[in-house]
């Protein structure tokens, strides 16, 4: 699957202001464009799974819709299974299987299993090829205790390892997911993570997936892309952005004296170190991403520079590497705008 320069610009009519405003706007509507996705490129290839991050609003679904095929860039294009997906939507929805946590896509009065057998009639798939694939997603997904359900009663756990097992049907060779385990308990949110697993590793399908759950990306991801405000940030192997945006270390301190949080005197942070959160006189330092700093490094500078009444530390989670991610590159994209001091420095490897 490549994505090369995608953009997407969305037209939208927007109501003036107060009750003349609206009148007007209903004889003459005020158009704005917004620029959703812009000049996006990646490629993933068999036996891989993407995790596509970012923001709400950055510009994920909608990347996603445009490789489904349900919108068309405005420019820039996209191959899915050799398939333009928005030229030939039919072609490409036999390459593809999507699933998006928030609805499904089985009929809604029907048992799963009943929609299980229109979708095989549907894609044409042989009665044996079927029964084996959904023996196989039974044995994953433990189906067959609420199949016989109609959808509409499943609870959203059921529902959504039935839409797992609709959209995988017809062996797709590519797979989106937006948020698929959105609102699932953890055990069933581990369940769904081994069978996306299964059919990466061992069925190779390529999955592209969309979440803001820290610990799926861990534990499915082995490459992410970052986008933000519709462009893409970042782009690399987990455990690469791990070690350049969060290393292995956070140092919790309380400060003696609250008035002097890091940054509120007008003074630099200590090289090398960024404020990963902050609340009151208890504030949490990372690496910021730059030159690689060891914890031992990095204890010493902040103690130099503060007053501190406590100190601990601890191992770095995805969430705070993702934000320093986000804080950095935000700080990058600021030093290279056009004017600033830095314009047309070369940005960071791999970072976009
Ligand atoms: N049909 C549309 N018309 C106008 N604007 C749209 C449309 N669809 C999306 N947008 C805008 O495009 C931007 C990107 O939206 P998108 O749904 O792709 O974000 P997202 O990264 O999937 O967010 P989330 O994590 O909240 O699901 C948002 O500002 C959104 O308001």
């Amino acid at each position: 699957m490549i994505a090369r320069g995608l953009t997407k610009t969305f037209r939208t009519a927007v109501r003036r202001p107060g009750f003349g405003g609206a009148l007007r706007s209903l004889v003459d509507p005020l158009r704005v464009e917004k620029t959703a996705v812009q000049d996006v490129s990646f490629s993933v290839g068999p036996g891989q799974l993407l995790a596509l991050l970012g923001p709400n609003g950055a510009g994920k679904s909608t990347t996603i819709k445009m490789l489904t095929g349900i919108l068309t860039p405005s420019s820039g294009e996209a191959r899915v299974a050799g398939v333009v997906p928005y030229r030939e939507r039919e072609r490409n929805a036999h390459n593809i299987g999507a699933v998006f946590g928030q609805r499904t896509q089985l009929w809604w009065d029907l048992p799963a299993r009943e929609s299980f057998t229109i979708l095989r009639d549907i894609y044409g798939v042989p009665e044996t090829e079927h029964r084996a694939r959904l023996r196989e997603f039974d044995g994953l997904l433990e189906l067959s205790e609420f199949w016989d359900t109609r959808v509409r009663h499943l609870s959203l756990g059921q529902r959504v390892r039935c839409d797992l097992a609709g959209a995988l049907l017809h062996d797709p060779a590519i797979v989106f997911l937006d948020e698929p385990t959105i609102g699932m308990d953890v055990v069933v949110k581990e369940q769904v993570r081994g069978f996306l697993r299964h059919q990466v590793e061992q069925r190779g399908r390529t999955v592209l997936l969309t979440t803001h759950d820290m610990t799926e990306v861990g534990r499915l991801a082995e490459r992410v892309v970052l986008i933000n405000h519709g462009r893409i940030v970042l782009d690399g192997p987990l455990e690469e952005i791990r070690r350049r945006f969060g290393g292995t270390w956070q140092i919790h301190v309380t400060l003696t004296d609250p008035a002097a949080a890091p940054g509120a005197d007008g003074a630099p942070l200590p090289p090398g170190v960024t404020v990963l959160r902050r609340e009151g006189p208890r504030v949490v330092f990372g690496p910021d991403g730059g030159a690689e700093l060891t914890v031992h490094e990095a204890l010493k500078r902040i103690v130099e520079r503060y007053r501190i009444a406590d100190l601990a530390l601890e191992e770095n989670d995805l969430e705070d590497v993702m934000r320093a991610a986000y804080l950095r590159r935000e700080s990058e994209d600021a030093d290279t705008a056009p004017g600033s001091e830095r314009d047309g420095t070369a940005p960071a490897a791999r970072a976009r």
